[in-house]
């Protein structure tokens, strides 16, 4: 659905130039939702602004549904960019509307009539949550509340992309949980493509389907979002998905076993259809090793869960033996880790 070739873009400044977007080459499917995670300056906002020619690019296409929308003239441009809605960190509401009146404001825009108008604001409303607040002013609204605002009016010319730059960044976790569902009913709902950066993992994790990971300007790794959670290649990207599985923790963990003495440290990786929990307890029932379960995080994806944990193992070798493969022929990765 949207293909991206070769795209770049230069801020040419008195001092020096700056590659923002650097040949950056991406296809993003009709219906899905596609994450882009990169840290601060990787160049995120920059490319999805480029998406809707909010920034012109310096180089490249950008072809939605077939068309080229760099070599778009202006009334052309003005047409393609109501099949683009796109929400805000910082919600970029019109602080003298009510929420009624900053839905409607696309519509009048497009120059819908009055009537319609409302009928289709009411819908919006319903959509997102936020009936009984029609006549509120976004200084009466909480963040949550402001951002279904500014969900529900990129949704009024009912685009085919929904672009969401940081859209939960200036959010707590709880509210943040409540906005990403919603994206993920629209996205079910109305079957429309989402396409958000961040530089959280979590929000990737919670409803993405795929993910691709930025660096100065370039993508360095995509797939699959579950794929790319258990086999990191880049080390960014390995960095990134440490912000999840509590690996980061793993090295003072393993200290304090060592401290302990005994054991064989085992690392398991649950991914997607083979998660099966229950194999711990079958392994302890079957096999004479005594198990603690030293931590672990098993999470939900949008593709399957996600997760691992680390499991110590007291026994005679061959019972250990035994049980590691007891645990791989049950379809679960077992990995033995070395202490540092
Ligand atoms: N208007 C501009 N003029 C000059 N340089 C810019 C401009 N906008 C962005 N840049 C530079 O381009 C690079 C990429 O910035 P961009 O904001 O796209 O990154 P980001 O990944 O979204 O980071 P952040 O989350 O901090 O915004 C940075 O080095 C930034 O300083």
């Amino acid at each position: 659905m949207i293909t991206i070739k070769n795209l770049s873009k230069i801020y040419r400044t008195k001092k020096q130039n700056i590659t923002a977007v650097d040949e950056l080459n991406l296809k993003i499917e009709s219906g899905e939702i596609f994450g882009v995670i990169g840290y601060s300056g990787a160049g995120k906002s920059t490319f999805v602004r480029l998406l809707n020619r909010l920034e012109e690019p310096t180089a490249g296409e950008i072809i939605i549904n077939g068309k080229d929308i760099v070599k778009q003239r202006k009334n052309e441009l003005r047409l393609a960019r109501q099949e683009i809605g796109m929400i805000f960190q910082h919600f970029n509401l019109l602080w003298s509307r009510t929420v009624h009146q900053n839905i409607a404001f696309p519509l009048e825009i497009a120059g819908v009539p009055k009537k319609e108008r409302k009928a289709k604001v009411d819908r919006l409303i319903e959509l997102v949550g936020l009936q009984g607040r029609e006549n509120a002013y976004p200084s009466q609204l909480s963040g949550g509340q402001k951002q279904r605002v500014g969900i529900a009016r990129a949704l009024a010319n009912d685009p085919k992309v929904l672009l969401c730059d940081e859209a939960t960044s200036a959010l707590d976790p709880e509210t943040t949980d409540s906005i990403l569902d919603l994206l993920v009913d629209i996205n079910k709902r109305l079957g429309l493509t989402i396409v958000l950066i961040t530089h959280e993992m979590n929000v990737i994790r919670k409803i993405c389907h795929r993910v691709a990971v930025m660096d100065t300007g370039k993508v360095v790794e995509q797939g699959d979002a579950t794929h790319v959670f258990q086999n990191p290649q880049q080390d960014i990207t390995k960095r990134f998905v440490r912000q999840l599985d509590g690996s980061e923790q793993y090295a003072s963990l393993s200290a304090a076993v060592v401290k302990e003495g005994t054991g064989t440290i085992v690392k398991l990786s649950f991914s997607g259809e083979n998660v099966n929990q229950t194999v711990v307890s079958q392994t302890a029932k079957q096999f004479d090793v005594d198990i603690n379960i030293l931590q672990g995080n098993v999470l939900q994806t949008q593709t399957g869960a996600v997760g691992n944990l680390f499991l110590q193992l007291v026994g005679n070798e061959s019972e250990v033996e035994k049980a590691l493969d007891f645990i791989r022929g049950a379809n679960v990765k077992a990995e033995v880790q070395e202490l540092v």
